[in-house]
């Protein structure tokens, strides 16, 4: 089946509201010890469905892009110091338009992913805005995890590894650079946050 984005038809994917909102259940039943909830966040475009499918199917979602619609999820069970670790990953919209839609799923998030693109700079002076929203609708303890993403892009990149750095050192969340495309660092970012 395919993931989430043209589930919903044009008059729905406009409104934008919560009663629109996607949830689908995927492989339930699989044996695990603990459950964590992780949400994806980060502007439009910048990579989050493809991170989540390359994590999930080990695939990278190429061809045209399709913007998510209003917030879907994804099970994985990861083998985490001999332990397994349920992770309930949330994808949600970048576009400020589901913003209402993804704030309800904050609330009850253990950790987030919050990425930008590096090839975009909009995409990365958007990240501080990110982090004050985070705070206002997130748990006081959840785990934050800055990601540099389409860092397989090095010719058209335009934010510096040591920005992403410099940045998540400010705000105290660790950081990585992860490509989509090549499956850098993406099993590695959800694997840190579980662990
Ligand atoms: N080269 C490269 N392209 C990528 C990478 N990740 C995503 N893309 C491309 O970037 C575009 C946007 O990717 P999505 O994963 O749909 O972006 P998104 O953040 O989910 O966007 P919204 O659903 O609008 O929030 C697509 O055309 C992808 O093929 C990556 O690591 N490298």
């Amino acid at each position: 089946m395919s993931m989430r984005k043209a589930s919903l038809t044009d008059k729905q994917a406009k409104n934008g509201t919560s009663k629109y909102v996607l949830e689908r259940c995927a492989s339930i039943n699989e044996y695990y010890d603990i459950a964590f909830k992780v949400m994806l966040l980060g502007d439009s475009a910048v990579g989050k469905t493809c991170v989540l499918v390359r994590f999930k199917d080990g695939a990278f979602l190429g061809g045209n892009f399709i913007a998510t619609v209003g917030i879907d999820f994804r099970n994985k069970v990861v083998d985490v110091d001999n332990l397994k670790v349920k992770l309930q990953i949330w994808d949600t919209a970048g576009q400020e338009r589901f913003r209402s839609v993804t704030h309800a799923y904050y609330r009850d998030a253990q950790a987030l992913l919050l990425l930008y693109d590096i090839t975009n700079k909009p995409s990365f002076d958007n990240i501080r805005a990110w982090l004050t929203e985070i705070h206002e609708h997130a748990q006081k303890d959840v785990v934050i995890m800055l990601l540099g993403n389409k860092s397989d892009m090095a010719a058209e990149r335009v934010v510096k590894t040591e920005d992403g750095e410099k940045l998540a050192k400010e705000y105290g969340v660790p950081f990585m650079e992860t490509s989509a495309k090549t499956g850098v660092n993406v099993e590695l970012a959800f694997l840190a946050i579980a662990k």
